[in-house]
Formats: structure tokens, C-alpha cells, sequence
């Protein structure tokens, strides 16, 4: 599903007015339709809805949504911002049919007191959409605030007020909804992490918009969701061997982090790798042998850490490295050489991205079709500080560009920058999985991924979405409360159902 830009979506609206022959009015028609029934869906059954409206289309949907609340018999109370200004064509026609039913149309007015919310209301926040264009101010701002402050639920119509489409809004007033129904697909603003206070959570709601404009628009972020996952899954082959799946070395672990070697090699063995061999420190040589007989060892000679390269790295395809090894000098010396000698595609994680970070040429080194698995912190030490998402995604994707590798951005929605210069918002995953040891799960899947054969392109991709929906398929068992790391473990094999 493509993620389209604030001008691409009016390109949209009108493209799907002039491709199904209706006005913009009838378009606007649906769209309250769809808003209307899931909120009487949705909401308490009893309780008062209140709509503040702008005067654009966006309030144009809330005047919209108000005559069919009113219709379904439900009570509505409608509040206009300065309602004697200029408005939109369509917010006017709407303005007129909801006048004729006699109802009370309240204003907000600069100076005036502003409308108190009976308790219990559901709040329809419809002051402003799409078409944002400088910071709320004056009423418009003081209003945000005071429903921001009323502690009542907030539904936002497609996006919350405030809050542009496409660039940073956190730095003024902007609603803090409870749910955003946002129309056709979601949009850039409402999958980037520091956007998370205000969109609360978000509902897609298709009304009908062209499907063929969808599909001949180019944009560089899609949303990665089963359709895209499938597209890229290769099934086993039947006369397939163990070679065929080729052989990922995971280079993890050091005294009192051997868990987090642990959970990449399960994650590496139930991901696929044909063949997979460990290099862990000689402290973690029993539990490893004990806890996961499929898995080789390449013992090093230190107790406590790792500290050199294994024999014959010819022997083995691709490269995972990071989880839990420590920073020290030797480890960092150590990390120069694999980056030296890898055979193939490297995954980088954790402890490998923060001693990157203190040696950013060695990124040079690093073999193309790789994967770079940073979070927000990580990403900035190797990267630079950043002050917003817009900024790193773009960031991601200069770096996966130039290093010709996958770069991850992890997060509710993981960002995967592709080093075609196009980048995906993942759609999987749950709050369940923001423990530690989750990342470490995601680091072996990506290699035994890799492994197999898949582009850093398809391999990251398919690995962030197996990630989240493993992680979606565990919480659904044990509870986003209680499930664990190695919960993601046991559930990646429905995980990969999902894409049969
Ligand atoms: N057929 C369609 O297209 C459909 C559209 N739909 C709906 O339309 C919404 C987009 O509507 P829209 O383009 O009219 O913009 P909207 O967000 O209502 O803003 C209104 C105007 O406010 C102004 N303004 C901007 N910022 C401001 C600020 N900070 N403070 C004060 N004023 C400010 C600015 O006008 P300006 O001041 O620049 O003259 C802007 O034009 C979209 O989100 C969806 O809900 C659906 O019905 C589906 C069919
Ligand atoms: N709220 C969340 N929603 C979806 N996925 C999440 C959430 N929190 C964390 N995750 C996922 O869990 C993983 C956490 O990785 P990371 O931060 O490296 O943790 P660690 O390595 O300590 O386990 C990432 O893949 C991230 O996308
Ligand atoms: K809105």
C-alpha cells in the first residue's frame, strides 16, 4: 500500500471524482458515511457526541458526519470556528442541508468563552485535515488545547488537527486524539514515532478512492502489510537440501549477554538457515550446545568475550553480528575484521552499530546487500543527531543508498529504507515486543533470511513484517502484558503461515 504525499492525495480525491463521474460533495458523502458508522460502532451507545468543525473540508466531513449522527437518532452538538469567515464550497453546501434540520450551530470566536463538553461526550475533532498549511493559532490553537485538557475521548477525522501530513508538528499546538480515521491510506505523519501522542490509534477507512491512481502513482513509502510480504515469500522448494538454505555464521554474545546469542541462534535456526554456526565466547559454549543442538560452534578462545575470527570464514555465506558482545577494544578490533573478511552480507546490530558509531569509516567496509539494524539511539550515535523522524527516514534512506544495504529505522513501525531509494513503514507488531531481547530475535531471523538467498531488499523486508506478526500472533496467545522474546521464537511459524 503506497503512502502518498499531501498534494498526491487531493491529486487523488479528484481523480476518483473524475473517474466515477461524482462531485466532491458525493465524495465528501461517503467519507462522513464511513467516519459515522464507525463511530456509532464504535462509541458508547448512550454517549453525546460534540463536533467542532473548521471550515474547510475537513469540517465539511464533520457538518457531514453530524446529519447522520442526527439521523441515526444519536445527540450532537456542532461548534464551528469563526464561522463567519471564508469556507470551502463544499463546507458551505454542507453547512446549508444541516441548517434546514433546524439544529444549533454553535461558533468558537476569537475572545468568546469557548464551549464546554458535557461529560461523557465523545469529542469529533473535524477543525483540520489535509490541507494544514502554517501552525494552528489564536482560537484554533486555544481550542486544541482546551480539548486536549478536557480528558474526553477524541476522535479525529483523518487526521488530527494540527498535525501536518508531511513535515514535523512538535513544536505547537496539535489534538491528542484517541482514535484517527484517516482516509484510503495512512499517511507519513501518522507512522512515525514521534507523532505518537497525538494519533492515538489509527483506522484506515476505505471509501471507494481510485484504485487506479493508487496503482500508477509512484511514491517512495509504502506500507509494508501481508500483500507486499507475500509478494516477495519463496516458499521451500520439494527437492530442496540443507545446502540449499545456505550457512549463516551469528557472531554474539560475552560472559552475562549469552542470552541474547541464544535468542538470535533459535531465531536464526526457526528463520530457515540452511546450516548455522555460532561464534560465541567459550563461557557460552554449554548453554548453547544444550539449549540449541542444531546449532555448530565456533568457540572462541576467550572465556568472556569474543575476540577473534573463526577459521575458514569461506565456509559460510553471510554474517550476523552484534547481540550482546560488548564494546571493548578487542571486540571493536575484531568487528574490522569480520567487516574485512565477511564472504558475504553482513546483519548489523546492536553492540556492532554502537562501535560503527566510533569508527563510522569502517561503514565504508561494509559489503554491499548488507542490513544495518539501528534504533532511534543507535541510529543517531552512528548517524548523527537527528531532530525529528522526517529527517531520520530520510537519512535511512541516503545511507541505504549509498551503501547499497537495507537500513532500518525499528520502531512501532519499523522504517525499512531500500538502497532503491524507496522505504517501507511495517505493519506488524505490538507493544509486547518492546522488551530486550526482541531485536535480537529480529538479528537471526535477518540473517538465516539473507542466508537463503534473499536480497537485503527482501530479506529485511520480509523479516521486520515475520517480526511484528510473529510478535502480533504471541500477544494474541500469552498477552502483549506477558509474552516474551522467545515467545516471538516459538510463534514465527505462524508468523510465516501468514504468507502462505
Ligand atoms: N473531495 C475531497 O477533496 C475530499 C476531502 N476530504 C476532506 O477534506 C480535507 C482536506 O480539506 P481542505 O483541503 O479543504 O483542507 P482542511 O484541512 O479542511 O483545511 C481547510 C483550510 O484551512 C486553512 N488553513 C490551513 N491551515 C490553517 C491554520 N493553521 N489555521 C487556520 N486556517 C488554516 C487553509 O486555507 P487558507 O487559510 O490557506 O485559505 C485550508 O485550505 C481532508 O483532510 C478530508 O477530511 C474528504 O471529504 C474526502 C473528499
Ligand atoms: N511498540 C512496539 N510496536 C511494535 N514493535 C515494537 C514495539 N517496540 C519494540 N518493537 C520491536 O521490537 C524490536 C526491539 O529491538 P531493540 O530496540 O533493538 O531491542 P533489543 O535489542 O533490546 O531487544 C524492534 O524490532 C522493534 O521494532
Ligand atoms: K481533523
Amino acid at each position: 500500500m503506497k503512502i502518498f504525499t499531501a498534494a498526491q492525495v487531493r491529486a487523488w480525491d479528484a481523480a476518483t471524482i473524475d473517474e466515477q463521474g461524482i462531485s466532491s460533495l458525493d465524495l465528501m458523502e461517503r467519507a462522513a458515511a464511513c467516519c459515522t458508522e464507525w463511530l456509532l460502532h464504535h462509541c458508547p451507545p448512550d454517549a453525546p457526541f460534540a463536533l467542532f468543525c473548521g471550515r474547510g473540508n475537513n469540517g465539511g466531513d464533520g457538518l457531514a458526519i453530524v446529519r447522520q449522527l442526527l439521523a441515526a437518532g444519536r445527540s450532537v452538538s456542532v461548534y464551528v470556528v469563526q464561522p463567519g469567515r471564508a469556507a470551502s464550497p463544499d463546507f458551505a453546501a454542507n453547512h446549508t442541508r444541516l441548517a434546514a434540520s433546524g439544529i444549533s450551530i454553535g461558533a468558537v470566536e476569537e475572545g468568546a468563552p469557548l464551549p464546554g463538553i458535557p461529560a461523557g461526550s465523545v469529542v469529533v475533532d473535524a477543525l483540520f485535515g489535509a490541507g494544514l498549511n502554517k501552525p494552528l493559532e489564536g482560537v484554533a490553537a486555544a481550542l486544541t488545547v482546551a480539548l486536549n485538557d478536557s480528558g474526553a475521548s477524541i476522535i479525529s477525522i483523518d487526521l488530527p488537527s494540527g498535525l501536518f501530513m508531511d513535515r514535523p508538528s512538535t513544536t505547537h499546538a496539535v489534538i491528542r486524539a484517541t482514535h484517527t480515521l484517516t482516509f484510503g491510506a495512512p499517511k507519513l505523519a501518522l507512522l512515525l514515532q514521534e507523532n505518537a501522542p497525538f494519533i492515538g490509534a489509527v483506522q484506515v477507512l476505505g471509501i471507494g478512492l481510485s484504485t487506479r491512481f493508487a496503482q500508477e502513482t509512484q511514491s517512495p513509502y509504502f506500507y509494508l502489510t501481508n500483500k507486499e510480504a507475500k509478494a516477495r515469500f519463496r516458499p521451500r522448494p520439494r527437492f530442496a537440501h540443507k545446502g540449499s538454505f545456505g550457512h549463516l555464521l551469528l557472531a554474539a554474545g560475552a560472559r552475562g549477554k549469552m542470552g541474547a546469542a541464544l535468542l538470535a541462534a533459535t531465531a536464526a535456526a526457526r528463520g530457515g538457515a540452511g546450516l548455522l554456526s555460532c561464534h560465541i565466547p567459550r563461557c557460552g559454549e554449554l548453554v548453547l550446545q544444550t539449549a540449541l543442538p542444531e546449532a555448530m560452534l565456533a568457540t572462541d578462545a576467550c572465556e568472556d568475550f569474543l575476540t577473534e575470527l573463526p577459521a575458514d570464514m569461506d565456509r559460510y555465506d553471510v554474517v550476523a553480528i552484534g547481540p550482546g558482545i560488548g564494546t571493548s577494544d578487542p571486540v571493536a578490533e575484531l568487528l574490522e575484521r569480520y567487516l574485512q573478511h565477511s564472504p558475504g552480507p553482513m546483519v548489523l546490530d546492536a553492540d556492532a552499530l554502537n562501535i560503527l558509531a566510533q569508527h563510522p569509516y569502517w561503514l565504508l567496509r561494509l559489503p554491499p546487500g548488507s542490513i544495518l539494524t539501528p534504533h532511534p539511539k543507535e541510529f543517531d550515535r552512528l548517524f548523527g543527531t537527528h531532530t525529528s523522524d522526517f529527517d531520520r527516514i530520510r537519512t535511512a534512506l541516503d545511507q541505504a543508498a549509498a551503501l547499497k544495504s537495507a537500513v532500518l529505522l525499528k520502531g512501532h513501525h519499523t522504517f525499512v529504507a531500500l538502497p532503491d531509494g524507496t522505504g517501507a513503514f511495517n505493519s506488524t507488531g505490538n507493544p509486547g515486543m518492546a522488551r530486550g531481547g526482541s531485536g535480537d530475535v529480529l538479528t537471526g531471523l535477518l540473517g538465516a533470511l539473507l542466508a537463503q538467498g534473499y536480497s537485503a531488499a527482501d530479506a529485511a523486508l520480509l523479516g521486520v513484517y515475520l517480526h511484528g506478526a510473529a510478535g502480533d500472533s504471541a500477544a494474541a496467545a500469552a498477552s502483549a502484558e506477558a509474552m516474551l522474546p522467545s515467545d516471538l521464537i516459538l510463534h514465527l511459524g505462524n508468523a510465516f503461515r501468514r504468507l502462505y
